[in-house]
């Protein structure tokens, strides 16, 4: 899997190579290009920004440095397995099912907007030659798309075959398949008593089926009180 990022904050993504990502393109699963989109200006200023067509606040990021980077790096064939991420406030939020469709993925370029986003004849270009996603991370409000990117990657590249060392435990992680669409249930290990608080007796017990049966309770209860949301979904096991 080959990632790119365009940013005008590249520097952003060196944290991939201390990360276990890094450890992923150390082993060839991955491969990292970060590029600096002030390198398709020709101006003495890098100028990547202008004011918006029919007014209003800030700045909206020019279509043309995007252009070419794109016919830089991507190249001017269409090319649908190639996956184009633009991270939005107004994009479809994020999960981990997209994340499980991605880590198939052989190509992905994240798009990283500043300012107030990116000129929308951007995001209709990559549409028209590559697949496009634009996504959101949250119903919050962040700076850029860089955190977002890196955020997205860790999801994504975590559920790379080969990436993790044991990948049975991704099956038992909120939000997996395996979980029936339920948050996972608490987690305890040793010392079994510690300043006072005591690891539940059931899952010293040895009794397999007893703790499987409290690990699923307390994955139904958590899910009930802090994600209704997801109680509804055909996935959950909760109706
Ligand atoms: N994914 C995601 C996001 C972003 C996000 C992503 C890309 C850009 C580019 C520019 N901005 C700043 C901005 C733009 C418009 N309105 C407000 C702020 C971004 C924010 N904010 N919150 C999320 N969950």
């Amino acid at each position: 899997m080959r990632l790119d990022y365009l940013s005008i904050f590249p520097a952003y993504f060196d944290v991939l190579d201390i990360s276990l990502v890094g450890k992923a393109a150390i082993n060839g699963l991955v491969e990292i290009h970060a590029h600096d989109l002030r390198d398709w200006t020709h101006d003495r200023h890098r100028t990547v920004d202008d004011t918006p067509c029919g007014g209003g606040a800030g700045m909206v990021m020019k279509p043309d440095p995007w252009g070419e980077a794109f016919d830089e790096i991507i190249g001017t064939e269409s090319d649908p397995s190639v996956h184009v991420i633009f991270p939005a406030p107004s994009g479809t939020p994020f999960t981990q099912s997209a994340a499980a469709e991605l880590s198939s993925a052989q190509r992905i370029v994240f798009c990283c907007g500043r300012y107030e986003g990116i000129d929308h004849r951007v995001i209709d270009y990559a549409r028209s030659m590559w697949t496009v996603h634009e996504v959101s991370l949250g119903d919050y409000v962040l700076n850029g798309g860089e955190v977002a990117a890196l955020a997205i990657t860790e999801a994504v590249v975590r559920l790379v075959p080969g990436f993790m060392g044991n990948p049975e435990s991704l099956a038992e992680e909120s939000f997996s398949a395996g979980q029936d669409g339920l948050l996972e249930y608490p987690l305890f290990t040793r010392p079994v008593s510690w300043r006072g608080l005591d690891v539940p007796e059931v899952l010293m017990s040895g009794h397999h089926g007893r703790i499987a049966s409290w690990r699923r309770d307390e994955s139904v209860r958590l899910t009930r009180e802090r994600r209704p949301d997801l109680t509804d979904s055909d996935s959950s096991g909760i109706h």
